[in-house]
């Protein structure tokens, strides 16, 4: 019951004329940062709450260890959600707002201090929401999701609205959570984003499942795209001898050569087989913003 795993298994989901999300299959680990990534209106927010028992899905079902959410016996000790900016009574403390949910959900009031400093938000304890920045609106979302002290951690878009510090600070508290062996599941349609903040990556387009794996996984999956960087002085004999072995050759027009087709230590062999000197030999992996633009292409129609 404590593993943690989340199994999203054919998760469908249609409006009217829509396929929200559209024979769905993913796992989540334990203990892993997952970014949920795809672009605007990809079904990342219909998932969630379908996995979160706020929607009900037209076929295919979730589980978080073992059980759908609404089967879970407690459910707010077990996962914690942060679906969109943190509302609050506008007049309320930041901490009497988490106090407020620690009575209703029969939390120990102290679980309110706690979740407050392990977000860093105590110096603001006693401020009213109305004067809290988005920021810090979305470390007291953080802060509330924490009160329980859930197993599992899900988080839709978290990052929206905070500066690169912000992003920072979310980087760390989520790895920190992850590595105490939570489950962390975070959506966001920014690469970026995500190649900051994951371990993994399971991502989606027009509510499809595009790719799962840790993020260099998805990147090697990509592996056409991976070009090896060379500079020789002896330019000609060098593109000769890899065109010769079906690699493509392009100069980079700073003197270097781009490679594909063959890999870093094929490039190194036929340099050394045909005599050529080589002054620099490195792969130039693709940006995950141009894998996930190459993944999601087609797919994500504006719906
Ligand atoms: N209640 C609803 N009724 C009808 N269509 C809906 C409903 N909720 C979502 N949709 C549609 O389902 C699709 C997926 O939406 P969803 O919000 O899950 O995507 P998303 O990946 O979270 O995107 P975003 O990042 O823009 O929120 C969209 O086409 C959206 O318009």
């Amino acid at each position: 019951m404590s593993d943690g795993q989340i199994i999203v298994s054919g998760l469908t989901k249609h409006y009217k004329n829509v396929r929200a999300v559209d024979n769905l299959s993913f796992t989540v680990a334990p203990g892993r940062v997952t970014g949920f990534l795809g672009p605007n209106g990809a079904g990342k927010t219909t998932t969630l709450r379908m996995l979160l028992n706020l929607v009900r899905p037209t076929a295919g079902v979730a589980t978080i260890s073992g059980q759908r959410y609404a089967d879970l016996p407690e459910p707010l000790r077990h996962v914690g959600a942060v679906l969109e900016a943190s509302s609050a009574h506008k007049g309320r403390t930041g901490i009497n707002h988490l106090r407020v949910i620690c009575a209703a959900a029969g939390f120990p009031r102290h679980r309110a201090d706690e979740a407050l400093a392990l977000v860093g938000l105590t110096p603001a304890a006693k401020r009213k929401f109305k004067g809290y920045s988005l920021g810090m609106r979305q470390r007291l979302g953080i802060a509330a999701a924490m009160l329980g002290d859930p197993k599992v951690l899900v988080l839709d878009e978290p990052a929206n609205g905070l500066d690169p510090e912000g992003i920072r600070w979310m980087r760390d508290l989520l790895k920190t959570l992850a590595g105490q062996g939570r489950t962390i599941l975070v959506s966001s349609h920014l690469l970026s984003e995500m190649q900051l903040l994951a371990d993994d990556l399971v991502i989606i387009a027009a509510g499809k499942l595009v790719r799962q794996g840790t993020v260099d996984q998805v990147m090697d999956s990509m592996a056409h795209s991976v070009q090896v960087r060379v500079r020789t002085p002896q330019v000609d004999e060098l593109t000769a001898a890899l065109v010769a072995q079906n690699a493509t050759v392009t100069p980079n027009g700073d003197g270097a050569l781009l490679v594909s087709g063959v890999d870093a230590p094929a490039v190194g062999r036929v340099a050394l087989k045909a005599a050529v000197e080589l002054h620099e030999l490195t792969v130039e992996r693709p940006d995950l913003e141009r894998v996930f633009l190459e993944l999601t292409a087609g797919k994500a129609a504006i719906r």
